[in-house]
């Protein structure tokens, strides 16, 4: 096994010229300059190659088809022109209340149809990003691990349900740790077994070791998460062992779900940076995941666990994990301690990825990243993707209503921008029919 000192040795590695090439480029070398802002010429991180009839050429070598692998996710507008008639009956517009209609506003933006009173150019910004979004919420579990005082296990199940209703496909129900480390979710079992019955819904939860995967399995678990981390100082505070001795326990995690049929996703923290060791390389990154995915992960979810990460940071980050694991294998999972959470999506959307981790009220952060807020919320994510088109087959409302149980339970406002302004102008239409 390669040492983590080294892990550009690994074939199919993105070499280092490559890494320091994305790294000029998302930082000052890709900015638009001011008069292509001005004249919304070229995309930013699109780079040069996406024209206004959405074909992409590669007449810049510096971003190669190699470099950029997401262009393959660009979409084909002249395949939307014969759903533009029927989209364009529609107006979509965020009603008074966070409701969400099927309807458009006439200055919004969408991939079903152009606008032809929006100049061509700025479907730019918006036409590579993927039609469907998966969310993978994880407030149950990232959400309620950090959480001071224990949620009962009563609550955790209704919170399960409600998401489930709200549409969600996948909901990180719990974990099989240790509950000496995390005393929170020590009620796991329990859990599983009060939504055992819900169906149509994925329900993974984490597994740290064997010892975690059997247990899961016994309380009926259909698919279950490791979690490494591209840090060696994160990966002894979370889970006390190196990098490379996490990654020869799942070995033998995903050995054991292969046998039975079990899919194992895989997480890696401190993508952008650790707390400890400072920043990390893209190249960890591409490391860590590749080995997961070798060793069977179907997905890799790239952890921004302090949430420092900003598009400068994120984008050479992705661009190297890219490089070694299919793009539609690739999940983000953004905290938003500096409130980046958001841009930081819109680029990876925009790189094409399709897998979004999130946590309804924005509840969490992680125990052993002090200082580290929740993942960004669920109800911003899903705001935002409709307010771009995207589907996710999520009911906001319901969604916010979920969130708005939970924060009743643990008595504090939401993190949820969406579900606060929404809150608002409920209360304010109160107010006004008083
Ligand atoms: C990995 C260990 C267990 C090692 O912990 P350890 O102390 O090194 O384990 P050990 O093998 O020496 O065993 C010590 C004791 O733990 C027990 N034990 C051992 N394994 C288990 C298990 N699975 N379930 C229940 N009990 C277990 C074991 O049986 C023994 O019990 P004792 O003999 O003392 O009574 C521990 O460090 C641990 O549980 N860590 C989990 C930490 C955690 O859950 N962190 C948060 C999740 S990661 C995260 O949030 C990041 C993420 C995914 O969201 C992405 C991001 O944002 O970055």
């Amino acid at each position: 096994m390669s040492s983590l000192e080294e892990p550009l040795g690994v074939d199919k590695l993105p070499s280092m010229s490559t890494i320091d090439r994305i790294q000029r480029f998302s930082s000052g070398t890709c900015r638009p300059r001011v008069d292509e802002i001005g004249s919304m010429g070229d995309f930013w991180l699109e780079g040069r190659n996406c024209s206004t009839s959405n074909s992409c050429n590669d007449d810049d070598d510096e971003y190669t088809a190699e470099t950029f692998p997401w262009k393959r996710q660009t979409r084909d507008f002249s395949r939307d022109e014969s759903l533009n008639q029927k989209a364009s009956t529609k107006t979509r517009k965020l009603k008074k209340f966070g409701k969400i209609d099927d309807s458009f506003s006439e200055y919004q933006y969408s991939p079903m149809f152009k606008n032809k009173d929006i100049p061509n150019s700025t479907y730019k910004f918006l036409e590579c990003i993927p039609r469907f979004v998966k969310i993978v919420e994880v407030g149950p579990r990232d959400g309620l691990q950090n959480e001071k005082n224990s949620v009962p296990t009563s609550v955790k199940i209704e919170l399960i349900h409600r998401l489930a209703s709200s549409g969600l496909s996948v909901i990180e129900a719990t974990s099989f740790v240790s509950p000496k480390w995390v005393p929170q979710l020590a009620d796991a079992k329990e859990v599983m077994q009060g939504v055992h019955r819900l169906r149509g819904v994925r329900l993974p939860v984490l597994t740290p070791n064997l010892k975690g995967f059997e247990a899961a399995i016994a309380a009926g678990a259909k698919e279950v998460a490791v979690f490494a981390s591209a840090s060696e100082s994160f990966s002894k505070s979370n889970i006390n062992c190196s990098v490379e001795e996490s990654l020869a326990r799942y070995r033998a995690v995903t050995r054991a779900a292969k046998e039975l049929s079990i899919p194992v996703r895989g997480y890696i923290s401190c993508v952008v940076e650790c707390p400890v060791d400072g920043p990390t390389p893209p190249s960890k990154v591409a490391y860590v995941a590749k080995e997961l995915y070798d060793m069977g992960c179907f997905e890799i979810s790239l952890g921004d666990t302090t949430g420092v990460g900003t598009p400068g940071t994120v984008v050479p980050m992705l661009a190297a994990v890219i490089a070694v694991v299919p793009i539609d294998k690739i999940a983000v999972h953004f905290h938003d301690t500096y409130g980046q959470s958001l841009s930081n999506i819109l680029v990876s959307l925009q790189m094409g990825i399709s897998i979004i981790d999130s946590s309804v009220a924005g509840l969490g952060g992680c125990p052993y990243a002090k200082g580290a807020t929740g993942n960004v919320a669920t109800e911003d994510v899903v705001y935002m993707l409709n307010g771009i088109g995207v589907k996710t087959n999520i009911d906001l409302e319901k969604l916010m209503l979920a969130g708005d149980f939970i924060n009743n339970h643990l008595q504090r406002p939401s993190s949820s921008k969406t579900s606060i302004a929404s809150n608002r102008s409920t209360a304010d239409a109160c107010l006004q029919d008083i």
